[in-house]
């Protein structure tokens, strides 16, 4: 049996704006296994940022739970959450939010230094050199494509061997090679290091380097999709987006 490495159980989000209450999560429930890439999608203001920010610890859930790696986060306090962010999470954005008076090698090991710790040159450079950059660690961002500077990112994000990856939209500002490219490598340490990757994305094409699908509307979760093509993907979310 598949051990899960991100349990949601029947997760629940509740937004309030003055007197109006918005449901982002409406009871998800699901388990994504050790060593896989899932992909979620679904039409804008499903939930999808929702889903990702509370099953990272990065915001609460109204009620359900999250467990991750083992560990429930409801039972943690905000140090307890801040913690297992920095120790057990990785995070990719769309923007690659890079310092730009950085070298890469520097931005990889920025956040581990801020957390205090110290950060030897051989695990920098074994970083970059798991996303293909190790020629590149004394390179300012501003020399890097963007593609490149997505890959210093998720350098950044592996540093501290994370048991999950959670990625928004991580090719959103990526053009469709550099974006095939940055997707291979994510796909590559998922098969070759067993890593766990979580991506929230609007494009088929990325969806489809996953292993599942998880589609959202209305805050729930309304089907999953085994290693579907881009086609079968696109299909599926524009019969989603035309009932929305
Ligand atoms: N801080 C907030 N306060 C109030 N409502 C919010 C807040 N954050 C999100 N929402 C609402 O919750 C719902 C889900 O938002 P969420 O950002 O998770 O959707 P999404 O699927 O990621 O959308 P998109 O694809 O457009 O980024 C939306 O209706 C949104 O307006």
């Amino acid at each position: 049996m598949t051990i899960p490495m991100v349990s949601l159980r029947d997760l629940r989000k509740d937004y309030r704006a003055g007197s109006d209450r918005v449901t982002a999560l409406d009871g998800v429930t699901v388990d994504l296994p050790a060593g896989t890439f899932t992909a979620v999608m679904g039409p804008s203001g499903s939930g999808k940022s929702t889903l990702l920010h509370c099953a990272a610890g990065l915001d609460r859930p109204t009620s359900g739970e999250v467990v991750l790696d083992g560990v429930g986060l409801s039972r943690l306090d905000e140090t307890g959450l801040a913690l297992l962010r920095r120790e057990r999470v990785g995070f990719v954005f769309q923007a690659f939010n890079l310092i730009s008076s950085l070298t890469a090698g520097q931005n990889v090991g920025l956040p581990a230094r801020l957390a205090g710790r110290r950060v030897e040159p051989a695990d920098l450079d074994e970083a970059l050199a798991r996303v293909g950059l190790a020629d590149r660690a004394r390179h300012r961002p501003i020399e890097l494509s963007g593609g490149q500077q997505q890959r210093v990112a998720i350098a950044r994000a592996l540093l501290n061997a994370p048991a999950v990856v959670f990625a928004d939209e991580p090719t959103g500002s990526l053009d469709a090679h550099t974006s095939r490219q940055v997707l291979a490598m994510l796909r590559d340490l998922v098969d070759e290091r067993g890593q766990t990757i979580v991506m929230v994305t609007h494009d088929p094409v990325a969806a489809a380097v996953a292993d599942q699908v998880l589609l959202l509307a209305d805050g729930r979760l309304i089907d999953r999709l085994d290693s579907a093509s881009a086609e079968s993907i696109a299909t599926r979310m524009a019969a989603v987006e035309e009932t929305c």
